[in-house]
């Protein structure tokens, strides 16, 4: 693996009795689009809140670039690069689309203010296929804009490493089609992301490798190939033992 931009040693998240996150352990290079995988209630959402600091880990380590940022707050985790999207969109619904993206640059690492932050705003808003569209109050957009706003909002943090919870769910197929297309074109651009997908033709086609959780465990690691067609990757997914 080229140098690791994230490295996670026994992640573990406990809810009461439940072993949520059971002694995780992964790393993502930099540059790589990391598909994170597995059935419904496997414990991926909860990585991702591990790891953007929305939840404190109960034991285990995660590094960023070889500093520890276990422990630190989801606004401090941002600063340091990490930016994500929500499963459920989470705009703000009474704002346009540029003031939203401008409150995802607050916690930006570049820590831009006023008009810089707003050309930043506007910027990513066309890159996402936002044009001419970007002073339109979230209320008034299709689902599928509010999640490009959404994804624009996560850029606007400037991150080195981009977390996407089920940014593709919800769409129809040519709305999929389009939605890939932008995820290929930002990686090929040169950011790393981890993406937790139920969409297996996206994580297919976009993904060079997977970890594959099931019941808080990783049961998987590899090729995305390779991992598909693992049997035991197939009954976590059928339910079977
Ligand atoms: N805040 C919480 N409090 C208690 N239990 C939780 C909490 N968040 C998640 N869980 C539980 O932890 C387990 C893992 O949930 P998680 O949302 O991480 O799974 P997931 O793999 O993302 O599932 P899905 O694909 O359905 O989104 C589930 O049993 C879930 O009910």
């Amino acid at each position: 693996m080229t140098r690791p931009i994230l490295q996670i040693e026994g992640l573990r998240k406990v809810f009461g009795g439940l072993v949520a996150v059971n002694d995780v352990s992964f790393s993502v290079a930099e540059g790589e689009l990391l598909g994170l995988i597995g059935p419904n209630g496997s414990g991926k959402t909860t990585t991702m809140n591990l790891i953007s600091g929305a939840l404190p880990a109960t034991a285990g380590t995660i590094r960023l670039d070889g500093s520890p940022i276990t422990g630190l707050t989801a606004a401090a985790i941002s600063r340091a690069g990490v930016a994500r999207t929500f499963q459920l969109v989470r705009i703000l619904p009474g704002m346009s689309a540029v003031e939203n993206v401008i409150a995802g640059g607050v916690y930006s690492r570049a820590g831009r203010w006023g008009p810089e932050a707003e050309t930043r705003a506007r910027e990513l808003l066309a890159r996402v296929g936002m044009e001419g569209r970007s002073d339109l109050p979230l209320s008034a957009m299709t689902y599928i804009d509010q999640k490009r706003v959404e994804l624009a909002r996560a850029l606007a943090a400037d991150p080195r490493l981009l977390l996407l919870d089920e940014w593709l769910a919800g769409l129809n197929p040519a709305e999929l089609q389009m939605a890939i297309s932008l995820i290929r074109s930002i990686h090929a651009e040169g950011m790393t992301i981890i993406m937790v997908e139920h969409v297996m033709d996206a994580i297919r086609s976009l993904c060079g490798r997977c970890v594959v959780m099931n019941s808080g465990v990783r049961i998987g690691e590899g090729a995305t190939a390779d991992v598909l067609a693992d049997p035991q990757v197939m009954a976590a997914y059928l339910g079977e033992d």
